[in-house]
Parts: structure tokens; C-alpha cells; sequence
């Protein structure tokens, strides 16, 4: 039998939130990085995953990767497919949300599509279009400064219109309120009126849950972590703790932090002040060619026996923007992302074995560099946070949590270690 739910995810540690939710509703799922070479076989999973680096490339190459992504879960069987990205819509005027979903949806031959990033959980809500981050319009929160896709407008009607060929509509939360059955009636509706991409108003779990039945019918769904709370329930999959079990974890442990989200910026300052031995990565000494990769290892050799060490380039937005003025954002990016990549390297080395990667792109970079293909998702930390369980090259078991930027409660980088037996 072949899986169930197909997965495209547009980075790393949204591919393991997906997963998250998921295996918390009940699915045994299984996490590729990037799309496998071989075919799919022998997969015991009711959900994959299929984890691209997508959400900041040209629009036309995340198309190209997440059709490919596309090809290999439908020949693994999956009966719907899901595309996620950030909970934040994290996109630019050119995508890559609108022109993935619409490659998608041409692929599949289908016509419409929802397009729900709401996840309740981590305070991320949708209010007549409008998307919310706690109590602050999305415009007006932490992601106004992103480095990469800077959120300025909270509308998610304009945003995914500016960056769709098809019309977009909105089912409302009225809609939502009163269950699949309105909700199936909006959708034929703004199909006849020639919409092919959707936002969905969503305030709760029990939205997300309540919308599910009416999704079922869709091909193709799109949104944040948050929507695959309704699906496992559309095959009668239900809650299991089973689906989270991972093998014992043990060895050295670490921090990689790229991250310079408003909450990571915070995790950071918590875990300097509970005196976490920490290394700063400076990207002008990177770009100036100083040897700060072998500076951070140096550093980490001094400290990692006696408990896990924080290796951060995380800085407060002006610095950051004050560092992208010098080398341009994307060149910036690049050098701190491939920095912490050659570290996570190096403290393989050094036999750390659990490892805390903090950000989405950083995450894509470290997992890429360290060879992990696959994970298993186990139990979640905090909200769209699992540790995960992952082959390195040599075999040995990794034991890795790929946290997005703004995740996770103020002490995370103290407290992850806890739920890791
Ligand atoms: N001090 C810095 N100056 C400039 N750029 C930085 C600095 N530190 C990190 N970066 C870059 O900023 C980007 C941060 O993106 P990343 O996805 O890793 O984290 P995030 O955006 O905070 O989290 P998420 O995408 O999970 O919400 C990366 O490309 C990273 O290399
Ligand atoms: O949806 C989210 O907020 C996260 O999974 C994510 O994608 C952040 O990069």
C-alpha cells in the first residue's frame, strides 16, 4: 500500500513542524531531505515529507524542486498532497508560495486550492485575510525586518494575489465557524467565480480541525503546519503515542544558532545569561577572511565536555541589516549559512551526537552539510518543535532538532535537552 499524505515543505525546520503535527495526530511519518535519488519503496509511513530549501530561491527553481518532489510522492502513492510553508507566509513579491501552489495545481490537474497558514499553537492567526502574530498584525511584528522576506503587508489576500497568475479569495471565518459543510459550499462558490487560491480565516485548533472533513476532496492543500491537524482524521487515522518513539540519544551536545528572529534573539541572551558557554559568529571577520570557523571549533574543544555550547551569528536586527548594507543580504547569508554548516561538521567530529539547530535556512544548510537524508520525528519540545532522529553517514544515530526562528519559549536552548531521553 502506498502512503497517504504527500508532503512538499519550502525549508527544513518547517518540514519537521509539519511532521510534528502529523505524527501528533496520530500518522507515522517519515522526513526526506530534499527529494530522494532512488524511487520510493518499502516506505512504512502513512505521511512523507519531502523537505526542499525553496522559500528563498528563484521562483522558477523552487517550481522545478517541488515538482520533482511532486513526481516522487506520487509515485510513493500519496492520494493529497500538502504543500507547507512559513506560518508567517514568509514570500516575496515574485513566491515562491503563489507559483509553487499553481504548479502544483496544474500538475495535479485540479483548479483550486486553499492556502491556510494559520497555526494557533504558536500564536499565528488569520482574521479576514489578515494574519496575525500574537496580538500584532503580521506587518507589524518581528517579521517586518526579516532579513530575507521581510513581511510588510498583513493582507494575505494581496500578498498571495501579488504573486499568483489566478485569481485569490477568501473563505471567511464565518464560514469556518459553521463547519465543512459551509465551508465545501465557499469553496464551489469562489470557484465559479474563477478563484483558484484561497486564504482560510483560522483562529483555533478547532478551526483547523473543523475545516478538515472539507478538505479531503481537495488534490491539493496548502498552508502552515497547522492544517495537517484536520487531515490523518479524513483516512480514520487517530492519536497514537507510538508514532513519536525514538532510539535512546546519548554523546556530546550542541547549539547552532543562524537564526535572527525576534525569538531566537531572546533564546540566545536566556542561554548566555544561564551562562551556556557561547561563541559569536561575526559575518564581517567571515567575509574579511579571518579564521572563525576554526575559532568556534578551538572554542568548542575547551567546553563541550562539560556540557552543551552555543555557537550564535543571532543579532538584533540592526546589526544584521548594518551587515547587509556591507555584503549584501543573500552574499551575507550565504557566508554565515556555509560558517555554521563547516561547524556542525567539525563538532560531528568531536563526537556531539545532539545537536539544537536554530533557524530555517541555517538548518536547511547544516543538515545538508552533515550527509542526514532522512529523519524520525519524535515528541515535540514545544509547538512545531520535535527532536528528531537521524543516520549519519558512518550510521551512527544523530539526535537533532531543527527549530524555526520564532519557536520555542525563552529558555528552549536550556530546557530542549530535557525531553531527549
Ligand atoms: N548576523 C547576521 N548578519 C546577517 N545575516 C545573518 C546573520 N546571522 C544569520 N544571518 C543569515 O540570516 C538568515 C536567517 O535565516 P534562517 O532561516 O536561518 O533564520 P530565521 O529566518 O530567523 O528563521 P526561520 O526561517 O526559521 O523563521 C540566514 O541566511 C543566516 O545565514
Ligand atoms: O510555519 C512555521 O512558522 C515554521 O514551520 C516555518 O516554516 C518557519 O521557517
Amino acid at each position: 500500500m502506498g502512503i497517504r499524505l504527500g508532503c512538499i515543505a519550502d525549508d527544513f525546520t518547517g518540514a519537521t513542524d509539519l511532521a510534528n503535527n502529523l505524527v501528533r495526530a496520530g500518522m507515522r511519518v517519515v522526513q526526506t531531505i530534499n527529494t530522494p535519488a532512488e524511487p520510493p519503496s518499502g516506505l512504512a509511513a502513512d505521511a512523507v515529507v519531502v523537505a526542499l530549501k525553496s522559500r528563498t530561491i528563484p521562483a522558477a527553481d523552487a517550481v522545478a524542486q517541488s515538482l520533482e518532489a511532486l513526481a516522487w510522492l506520487r509515485a510513493a502513492g500519496a492520494e493529497q498532497i500538502c504543500f507547507k510553508y512559513c506560518s508567517t507566509f514568509d514570500s516575496t513579491s515574485d513566491g515562491n508560495i503563489g507559483p509553487v501552489a499553481e504548479a502544483l495545481l496544474d500538475a495535479l490537474g485540479a483548479d483550486f486550492t486553499v492556502a491556510a497558514p494559520a497555526f494557533p499553537d504558536n500564536g499565528r492567526t488569520v482574521y479576514k485575510g489578515h494574519l496575525f502574530v500574537g496580538d500584532e498584525l503580521l506587518s507589524e511584528s518581528g517579521m517586518r525586518d526579516h532579513p530575507l522576506t521581510p513581511m510588510t503587508d498583513a493582507n494575505l489576500v494581496r500578498v498571495l494575489q501579488a504573486q499568483s497568475r489566478g485569481k485569490v479569495g477568501l473563505v471567511d471565518h464565518a464560514v469556518v465557524a459553521a463547519g465543512p459543510d459551509a465551508v465545501r459550499e465557499r469553496f464551489s462558490a469562489l470557484r465559479a467565480d474563477g478563484v483558484s487560491l484561497s486564504i482560510v480565516d483560522s483562529l483555533t485548533t478547532g478551526d483547523l480541525v473543523r475545516i478538515g472533513p472539507a478538505l479531503a476532496e481537495l488534490p491539493l492543500v496548502t498552508g502552515g503546519s497547522g492544517i495537517a491537524l484536520g487531515l490523518p482524521a479524513n483516512w480514520g487515522i487517530t492519536p497514537s503515542a507510538e508514532a513519536a518513539s525514538l532510539p535512546a540519544a546519548s554523546g556530546r551536545a550542541a547549539i547552532l544558532s543562524g537564526s535572527v528572529s525576534t525569538a531566537t534573539n531572546g533564546q540566545v541572551q536566556r542561554a548566555i545569561r544561564a551562562g551556556v558557554p557561547s561563541f559569536a559568529v561575526e559575518p564581517l571577520r567571515i567575509a574579511a577572511g579571518e579564521p572563525v570557523v576554526a575559532e568556534a571549533l578551538a572554542f568548542a574543544d575547551r567546553h563541550l565536555s562539560a556540557g552543551p555550547v552555543l555557537v550564535y551569528s543571532t543579532a538584533a536586527p540592526e546589526a544584521v541589516r548594518s551587515v547587509q548594507e556591507r555584503l549584501g543580504a543573500s552574499e551575507a547569508g550565504a557566508l554565515v549559512e556555509h560558517a555554521l554548516a563547516e561547524v556542525a561538521r567539525g563538532l560531528i567530529e568531536r563526537e556531539v551526537r545532539r545537536l539544537v539547530v536554530a533557524g530555517g535556512e541555517t538548518s536547511g544548510a547544516v543538515v545538508q552539510a552533515l550527509g542526514v537524508d532522512q529523519l524520525r520525528i519524535g515528541a515535540q519540545i514545544d509547538p512545531g518543535v520535535p527532536w528528531c532522529a537521524a543516520a549519519l553517514p558512518g550510521g551512527e544515530t544523530l539526535h537533532i532538532t531543527l527549530k524555526s526562528g520564532n519557536f520555542g519559549t525563552p529558555d528552549f536552548f536550556t530546557k530542549a535537552w530535557e525531553s531527549l531521553r
